[in-house]
């Protein structure tokens, strides 16, 4: 019988598919894995902003994360959205005993500013969950939340991934560098060596989703067996061509294009 590498995410949606678990599954497709979804809240945003959100029950949360792992093997998964503590720990006591790698991608704001977790909850992600990943995929102001450093240059991002992998038990921490000025460059540290990726700045306000996108290619390359620095590098390419071929869709901050790397032929 044939079988197919397979990937999880547990994260918010998106209605105006950017975003979320729409941007995770249609990566996840694109790259070959098959796509699964557990939804954590449920948003009402679109390339504007969030205009609404509602939380799922720990309890319907729980009973998602069941009836995947219950029935169907994944080779790895990832976290976005993961809005209070009640669904941190919803979801921490589901995943703490796999044993297959978990990619989280520490979703506090939105691309438009909108904040999609609480105050408390940033503590938590940090001393609960963090000792849990195989790899951490904060952006800056997420690594300013998590290390309680202020984040200014390449130094303080490769300082930062060493804080995260040594004081907080991270099992790699890959930090972006999309929020920076010059080339879009991101550093992954993996506890024993720094890896630098990077790519040209494409001139475009079309970034909506782009950390989802790459946890998502991470996690799919992951699944497929590459190790992490190739799944971050192949992840790497995947969201620079996506960004690249983006979209002007929406009046605000636009998507990026899931299926770009057809159009390079990246793959
Ligand atoms: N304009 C750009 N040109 C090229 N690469 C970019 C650009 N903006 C972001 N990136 C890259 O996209 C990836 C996502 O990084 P970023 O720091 O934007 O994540 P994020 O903040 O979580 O995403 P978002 O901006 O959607 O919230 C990184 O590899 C980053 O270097
Ligand atoms: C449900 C959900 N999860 C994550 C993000 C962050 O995405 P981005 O910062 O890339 O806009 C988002 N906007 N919505």
């Amino acid at each position: 019988m044939k079988s197919i590498p397979a990937s999880l995410t547990i994260a918010g949606t998106d209605p105006s598919g950017g975003a979320g678990i729409q941007a995770d599954l249609k990566t996840f497709q694109e790259l070959q894995s098959y796509g699964m979804s557990v939804i954590t809240s449920i948003v009402a945003q679109n390339t504007t902003g969030v205009q609404d959100v509602q939380h799922l029950s720990e309890s319907m949360i729980k009973q998602q994360l069941e009836s995947v792992i219950s029935d169907i093997p994944f080779q790895a998964f990832k976290t976005g959205m993961l809005a209070n503590i009640d669904i941190m720990n919803a979801v921490g006591e589901k995943i703490s005993g796999l044993e297959t790698p978990y990619i989280m991608d520490p979703v506090m704001v939105a691309a438009s500013g909108d904040p999609l977790i609480s105050e408390d909850a940033q503590t938590y992600l940090r001393d609960q969950l963090l000792p849990l990943t195989t790899v951490i995929t904060p952006n800056i102001p997420e690594t300013e939340v998590i290390t309680g450093k202020t984040v200014e240059t390449s130094e303080d991002m490769q300082q930062a991934a060493k804080q995260m992998v040594h004081e907080y038990g991270a099992g790699a921490a890959l930090v972006k560098g999309g929020h920076m000025q010059g080339k879009a460059v991101d550093f992954l540290y993996d506890g024993n060596q720094m890896h630098t990726f990077t790519a040209d700045r494409i001139d475009t306000t079309n970034t909506h989703g782009t950390g989802c996108t790459y946890s998502a290619a991470i996690t799919a390359y992951m699944s497929q067996g590459y190790p992490l620095p190739e799944a971050v590098q192949k992840g790497k390419d995947y969201v620079t061509a996506a960004i690249r071929h983006s979209f002007s869709i929406g009046y605000g901050s636009g998507p990026t294009n899931h299926w770009a790397q057809r159009e390079e032929k990246v793959k």
